[in-house]
């Protein structure tokens, strides 16, 4: 039938994959880790595509496009950036029925193919500040249990790579791009996160630093890195002789920055809103707001209520709302209930006779059920109305549950009970690479090893605090709350 088979709180892993495949947003496909990106997911990355592009055009970064292949010696230039990656790395080996000469490597990320042109273009100041972006897709092959949107090994993202002549300008657009990605989160996925810094151990080897929004999954007690932003240094400038002369004439190289955000962002969005009847889309990233549905009745005209159902689209439609009607005769309204409610739609209105008779509309909030008669005339103004309320109804309610998770600790005990109780920690933190090793060696086994997510840039009175995730351990230990000076 049309619901689901898994609840969210009874079997998580079952419940989503069941959630993004009814939901129409993802059809599994027959190669292991990669997955079709249905019309019902896309509209949620144009919709964010829409709110990002112009905010990084803003800052005057410009759209490019580099090739999807990079040649061997050129990944292998920058060796901490490559280490422990290499075995993610998909190769071309083949046309036809003959081997290539030299392998080439699918792009998993694009430094390294971007950065020969950087030294190339980047001679004096003036061809400095050098900023672009690309929307694009990369592969990582990799085999940790794939999951739609979260971790598949072919992903969309915009990869953004700038050079500065000064650490300063650098270190501004960290923050600023760290800043948009907030509110991708905050204010476009109603997903609350946390702001702060990768730990010496969990940041990007070959930059400088990194910079991330962590979320938080209240169901499995898991943090999730939502996006990142590094500064590089100026490692990379070393590595691929990217140099300028400066104002005093002298050679300097270039301070960079590389930031993204992938797909992933969806399946962050999909696991904090989703509930036991299917998808709940936040009202801005929606490709339906609003969905009309006629309910008709033995003797009554169904057609004038049909055309009542079309009239009301075209109002909501006239006020630049995202309005379809459903007026299809061999469903029934029930089926078409639940079919839109599986797809997350915010709010569904439906027609009946009373209804036509009272001159009103019957709406049916998605996130919390609220029914709510509008009279006819109300339409304009209380729609969209509704759909604001709604949408920041849905980011304070998972900031409330996601709140609700956070423990302070001070103690070896206390982190170890939290861990069990699927809590986000908010512990002291030393940020040396030996603790946080020993930490995962003392808590696997745990009810789940633990990881390090960041430490926040907003900081609770605790001195130097990180906030970490309790992390189910899957196959490999990912993931685990830790103290610092506590031991
Ligand atoms: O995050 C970002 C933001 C966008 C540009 N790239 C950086 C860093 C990517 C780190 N990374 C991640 N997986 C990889 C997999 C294979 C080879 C290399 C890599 C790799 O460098």
């Amino acid at each position: 039938g049309l619901g689901l088979t898994n609840t969210k709180d009874g079997n998580f892993g079952e419940w989503y994959s069941e959630v993004v495949t009814n939901g129409e947003m993802i059809e599994y496909y027959e190669i292991s880790g990669c997955y079709i990106l249905r019309p019902w997911a896309m509209a949620v990355w144009e919709e964010m595509q829409n709110f990002f592009d112009p905010e990084i055009k803003k800052m005057k970064i410009k759209t490019c496009y580099f090739p999807l292949f990079v040649s061997n010696n050129v990944l292998q230039k920058e060796k901490d950036h490559i280490e422990g990656f290499a075995p993610e790395v998909a190769w071309v080996t083949r046309s036809g029925d003959s081997d290539l000469e030299v392998p080439i490597a699918i792009r998993p990320t694009s430094e390294t193919v971007m950065y020969p042109y950087y030294s190339k273009w980047i001679r004096g100041h003036r061809d400095l500040p050098l900023k672009l972006n690309q929307w694009c897709n990369v592969v990582r092959w990799e085999f940790s249990n794939p999951t739609p949107f979260i971790r598949s090994r072919e992903f969309l993202w915009q990869e953004g790579h700038t050079a500065f002549a000064t650490k300063e300008e650098a270190d501004t657009e960290v923050l600023e791009i760290l800043e948009l990605y907030r509110r991708l989160y905050e204010e476009y996925l109603a997903v609350p996160v946390v702001k702060g810094k990768k730990s010496e151990m969990e940041k990007f080897a070959g930059g400088l630093y990194t910079t991330s929004v962590e979320a938080f999954i209240p169901n499995t007690g898991r943090g999730v890195q939502g996006a990142t932003s590094h500064c590089l240094g100026q490692n990379f400038a070393k590595m691929f002789e990217i140099n300028f002369e400066d104002e005093k004439g002298e050679k300097a190289m270039v301070w960079q920055n590389s930031w993204a955000y992938s797909t992933r962002t969806i399946g962050v969005m999909v696991m904090v809103h989703g509930d036991d009847k299917g998808l709940v889309l936040p009202p801005k990233v929606s490709a339906v707001q609003v969905i009309v549905i006629h309910v008709p009745y033995k003797d009554a005209d169904v057609k004038e209520i049909m055309s009542a159902c079309s009239a009301t689209v075209k109002t909501l439609c006239d006020l630049g709302i995202r309005a379809e009607a459903d007026l299809r005769e061999n469903y029934s309204p029930g089926w078409k209930y639940s079919h839109w409610e599986m797809k997350g739609v915010p709010l569904r209105i439906e027609i009946g006779p009373k209804d036509l008779a009272n001159n009103q509309v019957r709406a049916v909030r998605r996130d919390n059920g609220e029914k709510i008669d509008i009279p006819m005339a109300d339409l304009a103004d209380k729609v969209k109305v509704m759909l604001d309320n709604i949408q920041q109804s849905m980011f304070d309610v998972a900031k409330q549950k996601r709140d609700a998770c956070i423990q302070v600790t001070k103690t070896w005990d206390e982190f170890i009970e939290a861990l069990g109780q699927k809590k986000l920690i908010l512990a002291p933190w030393c940020d040396e690479e030996e603790v946080e090793k020993e930490v995962k060696t003392k808590t696997k086994g745990e009810t789940g090893a633990a990881k390090t997510l960041c430490s926040p840039f907003e900081q609770p009175e605790l001195p130097e605090v990180a906030i970490m995730a309790c992390m189910k351990l899957g196959s490999k230990a990912d993931a685990f709350q830790k103290q610092g000076q506590a031991w």
